[in-house]
């Protein structure tokens, strides 16, 4: 298979969506891959690692795009990417669709085969090309959040572990799946007190006893939401509705019971953000404030340390891509059922309920869709 691995144009994103230790792989069992020149650089491989792996490199972005079956991204394609998709590829990215209406559109309209991380499932009801991310975004939502408290930032001029004498602050966590439990293990780390809401208690119930009541877990209701707003000195969005928009949990109106200089991180921006005030920003400029509340809403914030995500990332999705790659996207998606759910759009259909049902369109049944 004619493979290509483009370098990522989104804002401040290093990250690369194969390794050459991925490429060797694919080159060993006789695909094509061809690398745009530099794509690797910001994660630290250079073209000539690539070339060494059996990989081409290619420099003219039209014909790396013209000549492939089978695009392999990171983060969603930008406009000029979606340009550029036809009905002959098949594209393997992050997409977070039900995000954004415009990007799914233009991918229906491509009639390209968009395959999601996002959405691919394990035995263990997790999402596997998503946790490694996820597990970045966490450990990082402490530093940004720390940082955000300093008063040069907007923040109160807290000091997370605090000092002798002085308590540390507050932090609070809702949701907490993979982000969260990696963000309050963090903040944990730093001296903290700190928090976690989630609606599962399934899921309390195993960070309870993680954690042996030294991170406190509370069912989130509205009474929790807004004790919260007004004792916290940070509050970390970690939701999660797999495929679909994240729910509003604060609203602009609980901002007034916040203390000003508080911080938002909302991690959950990649499927919308979870506080109304959330709006997406990059890593060049990660923070704005409302109402006296700093917030932190970077849609692609592994891309910041892309040495260790892009390990991490391609670690889990390598199997997904030979098996692509091996056997073509329909016989990939017939022979395993916690791939096919990563099958958001084919052929100008969306094939993801959740994604159809946030923008009222019909949504196609994966399974008819590959057949078998
Ligand atoms: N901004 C970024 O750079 C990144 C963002 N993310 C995003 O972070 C979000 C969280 O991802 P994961 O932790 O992997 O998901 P997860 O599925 O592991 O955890 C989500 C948790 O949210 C809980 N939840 C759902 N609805 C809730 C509600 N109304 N109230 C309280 N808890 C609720 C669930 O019970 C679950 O425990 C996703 O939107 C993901 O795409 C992930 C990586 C990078
Ligand atoms: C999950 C995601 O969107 C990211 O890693 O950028
Ligand atoms: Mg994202």
């Amino acid at each position: 298979m004619k493979i290509a691995v483009p370098k990522e144009i989104k804002n401040h994103e290093y990250r690369v969506a194969l390794t050459p230790t991925g490429a060797r792989e694919l080159a060993g069992r006789g695909h094509q891959v061809s690398v745009q020149a530099s794509a690797g650089e910001g994660a630290g491989f250079t073209d000539a690692d690539y070339q060494a792996a059996g990989a081409q490199i290619e420099a003219d972005v039209d014909t790396l795009w013209c000549n492939a079956e089978l695009i392999l991204k990171v983060k969603e394609p930008q406009p000029d990417e979606v340009a550029r998709l036809t009905p002959q590829h098949t594209l393997f990215t992050y997409l977070h669709l039900a995000a954004e209406e415009p990007l799914t559109r233009g991918l229906m309209k491509s009639g390209a085969t968009c395959i999601a991380y996002e959405t691919i499932t394990d035995a263990r009801g997790g999402l596997p090309l998503l946790a490694p991310m996820s597990t970045v975004a966490g450990r990082m939502a402490v530093q940004a959040g720390a940082h955000s408290l300093e008063k040069a930032q907007g923040g109160a001029g807290v000091l997370l572990p605090g000092v002798p004498g002085v308590a540390p602050g507050k932090v609070t966590v809702i949701g907490g799946g993979v982000v969260g439990e990696n963000a309050a293990r963090m903040a944990l780390g730093l001296g903290a007190e700190v928090t976690i809401l989630d609606k599962s208690l399934a899921r309390l119930e195993v960070l309870d006893d993680r954690y042996q009541g030294r991170i406190k877990t509370v069912y989130s209701t509205a009474d929790a939401l807004e004790t919260a707003t007004r004792e916290s000195d940070m509050i970390i969005g970690a939701v999660l509705v797999p495929g679909a928009a994240a729910p509003k949990l604060i609203t602009r109106r609980m901002l007034a019971d916040m203390k000003p200089g508080s911080v938002l991180v909302d991690v959950a921006i990649d499927q919308g953000g979870c506080f109304e005030t959330s709006k997406p920003t990059t890593h060049a400029e990660p923070t704005y404030i409302v109402d006296g509340i700093v917030h932190y809403c970077v849609a692609n914030m592994p891309g910041a340390v892309a040495r260790t995500s892009t390990q991490g990332l391609t670690n889990a999705t390598l199997p997904f891509v030979l098996a692509l790659a091996d056997k073509g996207w329909q016989q990939a998606l017939r022979d395993d059922p916690h791939f096919l759910p990563g099958l958001n759009v084919h052929a100008g259909q969306v094939t993801y309920q959740a994604v159809a049902d946030a923008f009222g369109l019909e949504s196609s049944d994966p399974a008819s869709v590959v057949g078998g």
